[in-house]
């Protein structure tokens, strides 16, 4: 961890100036010593006998008491408990993430409103959330921040109403709004009036969802409905070992279906990143999270009317030399892998690539970079995993990703290697129909210039699904190693040939070398990029080496495109 800000240890008091202590309109310079305290020491700030209201120089002070007192709402011991789990706090979180003297704080005195279970006599400021908003990178964005140290970072109305602010002000204002969770998730205290804020939080979450960037960081518990916004945010951060996602916790699940799990195997970040595909990125800590963040908006723009930053790039005029290592790449073999990040980075800027959900379904990759510094998502199929075969995960992940870039106005480069998709009863009877159709529809919705380079295999329906002419791509690119077709060459010939190999095994011959025969045969026939090219369902057989070069002169001609559907309420995509 950083060592923490001075802001930390700024606790509960501000002295009183001389002369204001004995008015009878003063207030407590104390947050522990006026009549409301309670014996856990919490406490709101009441009409005391400190500051003489009369004054402008009272009220200031009074003013600054309530202020200071924000920094540390539980007081110090709550702030050290949370430093001693591993943790900042709320407001450090923050101070890390945004630009230096840029947080404007909204609501910082805001209380709950609760009676029940002597709530009353427990009154902390912030009521258990920092929220506001400032500038990343001089560019503006929202940001709340749950503080564990305030009833466990719950969510009240209160706190809830202060949540729903800042999704507000994001949407009004146009900018990305940034959540760290860090609570129990609904105020037992408040019941349905906190069930029904998570309602307006979800209801923002959705109305905002392809309007402005949303980003969940997870910095501790996030349970129950806590769970549910960051899964309908656009990417999910959670740290190692110090975060956890679930609907139903550890103590529940045993009560009703007698399983023992941990909170870590149930919902730590490492399963989430896994698993369930939920976690976009796993952060190593806390400021491994809130870089990442930063590095991901650098790639967005503040909202879907803006455009991306462009960041300075140099010019590409021409093939490089270091280009000529793609013409190399491509196994002899076709059942040979290799690693598709190698032409990702021979792609973009300084082979710079922000992967996303680089430990989910890792036979597709997704992720961000730049092409002559203007913001690229990228899908690939990834033979070196499962030799790239699309599956339901990987289908489902690429498809979400293909959306984002579709609303926030990102390009999308495909780079296809796919011998299909997953076979097995355990995709079919998943749902790869509906589930891998997910693919189709977004891949076919989109919008944004989309570029796709094959550079091995494309075969049957995963060659249709990944970005193929015909499904709405702009520039088709293939090289000289592409295999298109229905299928790979051994089930074709199966199927092709299936009698003459059978007669030639009745008949003593050599089954292996004429299938090997029939195998070329079909190969030189029709695995290769030329007669889509006849077709125009390629529009160029382009050298590997000419890739990074081509693929720059497509999004060059594409980058103003604008393509139109027809209106309705919206579509059907197969959930
Ligand atoms: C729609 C929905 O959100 S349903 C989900 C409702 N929420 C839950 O079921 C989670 C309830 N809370 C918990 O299970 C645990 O508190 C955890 C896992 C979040 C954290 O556990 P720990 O790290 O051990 O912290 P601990 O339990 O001491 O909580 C810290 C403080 O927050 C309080 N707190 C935690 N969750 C809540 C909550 N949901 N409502 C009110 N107070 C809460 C605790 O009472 C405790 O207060 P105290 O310091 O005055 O004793």
């Amino acid at each position: 961890m950083t060592p923490m800000t001075p802001r930390a240890s700024r606790g509960a008091a501000v002295h009183p100036t001389a002369g204001e202590k004995g008015s009878p309109r003063t207030m407590s310079t104390s947050p522990r010593t006026d009549a409301s305290a309670s014996t856990d020491g919490r406490t709101a700030p009441k009409p005391g006998a400190e500051h003489d209201l009369a004054t402008t120089a009272g009220k200031l002070a009074e003013f600054r008491r309530r202020r200071d007192q924000t920094h540390a709402p539980a007081g110090e011991a709550a702030v050290e408990k949370q430093h001693s789990r591993g943790k900042h706090t709320a407001r450090e979180r923050i101070e890390m993430l945004l630009d230096p003297d840029s947080f404007v704080e909204l609501d910082a005195l805001a209380v709950h409103r609760s009676t029940s279970f002597g709530m009353e006599k427990k009154k902390l400021l912030g009521d258990g959330v920092v929220s506001g908003y400032g500038t990343i990178d001089g560019r503006l964005v929202a940001v709340y921040s749950q503080d564990f140290t305030v009833f466990g970072g719950s969510l009240s109305a209160v706190n809830g109403e202060k949540i729903v602010k800042v999704q507000e002000f994001a949407a009004r204002n146009g900018c990305p709004v940034i959540g760290i969770n860090d609570g129990g998730g609904a105020r037992i205290q408040e019941g349905v009036a906190s069930l029904a804020m998570f309602a307006d939080i979800f209801r923002n979450n959705v109305h905002s969802s392809g309007v402005v960037p949303q980003i969940t960081l997870i910095m501790g518990p996030s349970a129950g409905g806590a769970a549910y916004s960051p899964a309908l945010t656009d990417f999910v951060i959670m740290v190692d070992k110090s975060s956890h996602m679930f609907i139903t916790g550890p103590d529940v699940i045993k009560s009703v279906t007698g399983e023992d799990v941990d909170m870590e195997t149930l919902g730590g970040a490492r399963q989430h990143n896994t698993t369930t595909g939920t976690a976009a990125y796993l952060a190593s800590d806390e400021e491994d999270a809130l870089e990442f963040v930063k590095e991901l908006l650098e790639f967005l723009p503040l909202n879907n009317l803006a455009e991306a930053p462009v960041e300075p790039a140099e010019e590409r005029a021409k093939i490089e030399a270091e280009d000529e290592a793609l013409n190399t790449l491509i196994p002899d073999s076709a059942n040979q892998p290799y690693d598709m990040h190698v032409v990702i980075e021979q792609i973009l800027d300084d082979g710079h690539f922000l992967e996303l959900q680089a430990l989910y379904a890792p036979n597709v990759v997704i992720g961000l970079g730049r092409v002559e510094g203007r913001s690229v998502g990228v899908v690939a199929n990834q033979p070196s995993q499962f030799a790239g075969t699309l599956d339901i995960a990987a289908s489902e992940k690429a498809a979400r990703f293909v959306r984002f870039c579709d609303a926030f106005n990102i390009p999308i480069l495909t780079l296809v290697d796919v011998p299909g998709f997953l076979p097995g009863t355990d995709q079919e009877f998943n749902g790869i129909i509906r589930r891998g159709a997910k693919l189709l529809y977004a891949y076919a919705e989109a919008t944004v210039p989309k570029i796709t380079v094959i550079t091995r295999k494309a075969f049957g329906g995963a060659y249709i699904v990944m970005g193929s002419k015909k499904l709405g791509a702009d520039v088709n690119l293939a090289w000289p190693t592409a295999q298109i077709g229905v299928m790979g060459a051994q089930g074709a010939v199966n199927i092709l040939h299936r009698r003459e190999l059978a007669a030639v095994e009745r008949e003593g011959g050599d089954v292996e070398a004429r299938r090997a025969e029939l195998i070329d045969d079909y190969e030189t026939e029709l695995l290769n990029p030329y007669q889509s090219a006849e077709l125009g369902y390629i529009d160029a057989v382009i050298e590997p080496a000419e890739t990074r070069w081509q693929v720059t002169k497509a999004l060059r001609a594409t980058f103003h495109k604008r393509e139109a559907r027809p209106a309705k309420k919206h579509g059907n995509i197969p959930l």
